[in-house]
C-alpha cells in the first residue's frame, strides 16, 4: 500500500526500483530497463518528456498527469541507474527555492548567457 506522503512515496518507489537491480527481467519492467541499459532508460525519459509536451499542447489535463507520472517514474529509474538519489534532485530544488529564474539568469557570466556553456543552475 502506497503512502500519501509525497516524500515517503518517492522513497518507497526508489527502494523498489533499487531492488529490481537484482530482479528477473522476465518478471519486472524495471529489471528489463536495467538489463537494456542506460541508452534505453534515457530513451524512455526522452519519449515520456515528449509525451508530456504533446499532452500539454492538446490541453488534456488527464493525459498531462498520466504522462508526467510516466516521466517521473522513468526519471527515477535513470537516477537509480546512475547511482543517484531522488533526494539529490529535491535538494537541488530546495537550494533554488526562492531564487528567481530571471535573476539567476541575469547573474550568469556572459559566456553562459549566450549559450557557450550549459553549466548554469537553471537550464531555461
Ligand atoms: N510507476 C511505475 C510505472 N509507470 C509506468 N510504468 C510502465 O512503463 C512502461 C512504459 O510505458 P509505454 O507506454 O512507453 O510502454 P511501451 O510502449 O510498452 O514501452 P517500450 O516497449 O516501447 O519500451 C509501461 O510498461 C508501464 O506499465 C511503470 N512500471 C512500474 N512502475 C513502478 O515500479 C514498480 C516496479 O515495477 P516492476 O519492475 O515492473 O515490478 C511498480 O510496482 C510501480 O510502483
Amino acid at each position: 500500500m502506497a503512502t500519501n506522503n509525497p516524500g515517503e512515496l518517492l522513497a518507497q518507489l526508489a527502494a523498489v526500483i533499487e531492488q529490481r537491480k537484482q530482479a528477473d527481467p522476465g518478471s519486472s519492467y524495471v529489471a528489463q530497463l536495467f538489463a537494456k541499459g542506460r541508452s534505453k532508460i534515457a530513451q524512455k525519459v526522452g519519449e515520456e518528456g515528449v509525451e508530456v509536451a504533446l499532452a500539454a499542447v492538446s490541453g488534456d489535463n488527464v493525459a498531462i498527469v498520466s504522462e508526467m507520472a510516466d516521466l517521473w517514474f522513468h526519471s527515477m529509474v535513470l537516477l537509480a541507474d546512475a547511482g543517484l538519489s531522488h533526494q539529490a534532485v529535491l535538494d537541488e530544488l530546495g537550494e533554488r527555492f526562492g531564487l528567481s529564474g530571471l535573476e539567476e539568469k541575469a547573474s550568469r557570466p556572459q559566456s553562459i548567457k549566450s549559450g557557450a556553456s550549459k553549466t548554469g543552475n537553471h537550464k531555461n
